[in-house]
């Protein structure tokens, strides 16, 4: 294990990186830290939740100079929420030495951002559409960028991101650094890498299996039509604190978290189609609990960080083998364990079997839980909340009125009185999902070149493809 001081840190990054609470540094921090901060190009392979987001932020942060005014680093991410997550732990890490970090995305009111820009930002995190408008509108200076990051590098190239990327770095000097994160690389990143980038250092943290350890792996056959009463039994039986559901498609999303509320759980859907605003509110409410399931589009599939996320439900098999490592890797993050469970129908095994070649790691097979075992599963979750408050909670205001009613009832029937109250018995409201069909496995695309000059960046005009137009 490497400690942060044995990579020769500054004080003032040594001092956030405590508050941070972090005290050994991930492996695939000991390796790319040094390599960064000797200005190496780096292609850094890691595990979902080990920490890639310190490993390009300490060196960047590291590097950049606070007499300079002038925007020093650019991180580019696929999606907006990315964009804010990744600067706000950047923020964190460079608190001390007072390092300026700006998000700029799309959706937000861009006046707003110009005017935050002029602040003298030292690094900008943004999405490649918003950063393409600021670069035309002569917003964003990128002359003095000495570090540029491509975080979730092959999401952003599946997107059809490529020209954009091409089109930032023309604007960055050619001298800089160039790094490039995620947990899969998938083989076209490598042409990404030749093109853009200078003699990299591949590192590749060494692991058995792509996805992590922590994460209990399952798969569960069953047929379309039975797809949402298992989910419900599950949520019964597992009590997740906090659940993502995977759906295929942005209806498909939106109908799931519908009946979900239906049903008497608290669900939000969060797709690419809701306005900004709405997706940071449906986002924050799950980071603070206020509803338990988030039911998403891979748009919510890459890099996002939300503790307490204990189970990810596939309810519709991922389109491919990276979607899955990422889409179950929002689990199981730092250390901590987690729960994936698969949905597959009869026909779609052959790609269940795909994900596994590719994860090198098998998906354990689960029976459906019956109404039964689900009525149980709700029973347990109402005696540990009895018992909890029997052991946690002062409890002589009511122990008068107990004794009266023990006079005159038997104990166990009082005490299944109290089981049942508590228990929240399974619900068969009815409801309806639209059937989806599966999405074509994705390939690498191309974009049509961007007009200079086009100020949104929004599915509806970009070029229509079948991928983005799901999200
Ligand atoms: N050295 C460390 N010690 C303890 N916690 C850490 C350390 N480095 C990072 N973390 C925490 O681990 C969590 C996951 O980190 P991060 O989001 O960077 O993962 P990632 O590798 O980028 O995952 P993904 O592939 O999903 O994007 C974050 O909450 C982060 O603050
Ligand atoms: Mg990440």
């Amino acid at each position: 294990m490497t400690t942060f001081h044995e990579l020769g840190l500054s004080n003032e990054l040594m001092k956030a990186i405590s508050r941070m609470g972090f005290e050994e540094t991930t492996p695939i921090q000991a390796e790319t830290i040094p390599l960064s901060l000797q200005n190496k190009d780096v292609i850094g392979q890691a595990q979902t939740g080990t920490g890639k987001t310190a490993a390009f932020g300490i060196p960047l942060i590291e590097k950049v100079d606070t007499k300079n005014e002038a925007i020093q680093g650019l991180v580019v991410a696929p999606t907006r929420e990315l964009a804010i997550q990744v600067s706000e732990e950047l923020y964190k890490i460079g608190s001390v030495k007072r390092v300026r970090v700006l998000p700029i995305y799309g959706g937000q009111d861009i006046e707003r951002q110009i005017r935050a820009l002029k602040k003298r930002p030292h690094i900008i995190v943004g999405t490649p559409g918003r950063i393409i408008d600021h670069i035309n509108r002569k917003t964003l200076r990128l002359e003095q960028v000495h570090t540029v990051v491509l975080d979730e590098a092959d999401e952003m190239l599946n997107m059809g991101f490529v020209e954009d990327i091409e089109a930032i770095l023309s604007y960055v000097p050619t001298e800089r650094q160039t790094l490039l994160f995620s947990a899969t690389m998938p083989e076209p990143i490598r042409r990404i890498a030749e093109r853009f980038m200078k003699d990299p250092h591949l590192v590749k943290v060494k692991a058995k299996e792509m996805t992590v350890p922590n994460i209990e792996q399952y798969y569960l056959e069953i047929q379309e039509k039975k797809k949402f009463d298992i989910l419900t039994r599950l949520l019964d039986i597992q009590a997740p604190e906090l659940a993502i559901v995977f759906g295929r498609t942005k209806r498909r999303v939106d109908e799931l978290a519908e009946a979900l509320n239906l049903r008497g759980y608290a669900a939000e859907g969060i797709h690419g189609d809701l306005s900004q605003a709405k997706r940071l509110s449906v986002l924050r409410k799950f980071k603070e609990g206020a509803i338990e399931i988030l039911v998403a589009t891979d748009v919510a599939a890459r890099g996002l960080d939300i503790s307490g996320v204990t189970h990810v439900y596939n309810f519709d098999i991922p389109q491919d083998p990276e979607s899955y490592v990422h889409r179950i890797g929002r689990t199981g993050r730092a250390g901590k364990t987690g729960v994936a469970m698969t949905f597959v129908t009869p026909r779609e095994i052959g790609q269940l079997h795909n994900i596994e070649k590719t994860t090198k790691r098998k998906m354990e097979r689960m029976k459906p839980p019956t109404l039964d075992e689900a009525l149980e599963g709700q029973q347990r979750i109402a005696i540990d909340k009895l018992l909890s408050i029997v052991e946690n909670e002062n409890l002589s205001f009511y122990k008068r009125a107990a004794e009266e009613l023990l006079e005159e009832h038997d104990s166990v029937s009082l005490v299944a009185a109290c089981i049942k109250m508590l228990t929240k018995e399974p619900d068969t409201t009815p409801v309806t999902l639209t059937e989806e069909p599966p999405l074509p496995v994705k390939k690498e695309k191309k974009r049509v070149n961007r007009k200079s000059g086009q100020t949104k960046e929004t599915s509806r005009n970009r070029q229509p493809k079948k991928r983005r137009v799901a999200r």
